[in-house]
């Protein structure tokens, strides 16, 4: 059988070949150019939140582009786009032949969105995790609708709290006291007044974005069985983000305290509570945010560094010491993770491969640093 021209080659069979040219070879396999070097390591998670399809205008898994160019999908701003625009830009780097002294590791993990807690959460504590040695890494951002791009250099830890009351129950014709439901009411009082302070705390402060302040919503409300029956125990479940910036241990004696103060038999359990917010240095001490920075201002895009309000694999990673910073490079691009209708214009994804292979020399050439000996 006759080989064909180099023209004619099948994709797949050039890709092989190019494959066999990098020598992995082992005890000494050459992964990057200075392999003594921490690498780096962009993360993305391949899951994608639920859709209403009823709320779409295109079937949200087709990936359907309109005539201006916006392409519509779950997962076309969080975080599918990014996922690729990785692939495409160290595919594009690799095919112009540049080598760097560090090397890259590209990741695409699972459960992000229920928590990452099949999936970051212990990847991170695997010999696997360690054995990419990665010193720094870049994982999901949020879209910005103006014309700068948003970066997150630490995140809010999710702390979900379920308050249980228990009261005095009967017959609901009766001024009944000391009843589940009002001293529950209680503590949704003193933490609804909790959220309004902070809200009008970010309001009243230009210099302060979300991320910067604690939320919380009442996400869920549970008891009861009939009308006339005084129940004996009703809770209330709350998402609070915390600040990164707030004191932990005075927080949680702050909820327990609205908890006593409600009267007896009020507690609280918490399903997530994140303890270890991590935050990447943004000024020139971090040698990765001067890399970082360097490269933007010379592409001319504006940054604007945040704390991430949601929380993402970001925090696993940082909390094993690794800096990372969360930036999906999506500008005049209005906000529409989780939301109906997600959607980015193709011109905005391409222009992210383009940053991606400006950030990846750079970021992948950062001189040796103490943390890497
Ligand atoms: C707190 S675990 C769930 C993680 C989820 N991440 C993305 O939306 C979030 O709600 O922030
Ligand atoms: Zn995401
Ligand atoms: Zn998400």
């Amino acid at each position: 059988m006759t080989s064909k021209g180099p023209e004619e080659e099948h994709p797949s069979v050039t890709l092989f070949r190019q494959y066999l040219r990098i020598r992995t070879v082992q005890p000494k396999p050459d992964y990057g150019t200075n392999p003594t070097l921490s690498s780096i390591l962009l993360n993305s998670h391949t899951d994608v939140v639920p859709v209403f399809k009823e709320h779409w205008s295109h079937d949200p898994f087709e990936a359907f582009k309109d005539s201006e160019g916006y392409i519509y999908a779950r997962g076309a701003q969080d975080m599918k786009c990014v996922s690729i625009q990785y692939l495409e830009a160290v595919r594009r780097l690799k095919v112009e032949g540049h080598r760097f002294p560090r090397t890259i590791h590209m990741t695409f993990v699972p459960d992000e969105e229920v928590g990452g807690h099949q999936g970051m959460e212990l990847f991170v504590q695997r010999p696997e995790f360690h054995a990419l040695r990665a010193g720094f890494a870049l994982d999901e951002g949020i879209a910005n609708p103006t014309d700068a791009f948003t970066v997150f250099y630490s995140e809010r830890s999710p702390w979900w709290v379920r308050v249980t009351s228990t009261g005095r129950p009967g017959h609901a014709s009766r001024f009944m006291e000391d009843t589940a439901a009002e001293k529950l009411h209680k503590v949704v009082s003193s933490i609804l007044a909790f959220r309004e302070k902070e809200w009008q705390r970010l309001q009243s402060n230009p210099h302060l974005k979300e991320g910067a302040v604690t939320s919380v919503n009442l996400t869920k409300l549970e008891g009861g069985v009939a009308y006339n029956v005084v129940p004996a125990t009703m809770s209330a479940s709350f998402d609070f983000r915390v600040a990164p910036d707030v004191d932990f241990k005075a927080f949680e004696e702050q909820l327990q305290s609205w908890c006593q103060a409600a009267g007896e038999g009020v507690t609280l359990e918490f399903a997530q509570k994140w303890m270890h917010p991590r935050v990447t240095p943004t000024d020139d001490s971090n040698p990765w945010w001067a890399a970082f920075s360097r490269v933007c201002k010379d592409m001319n895009l504006t940054l604007e560094p945040e704390i991430m309000p949601a929380a993402t694999d970001n925090r696993y990673i940082r909390a094993v010491g690794v800096p990372a910073l969360g930036f999906s490079p999506m500008n005049r691009t209005p906000v529409l993770l989780h939301d109906h209708d997600e959607r980015l214009h193709e011109a905005v994804f391409l222009r992210g491969v383009d940053i991606y292979t400006r950030l990846l020399p750079a970021l992948a050439s950062v001189p040796a640093l103490p943390s890497d000996s």
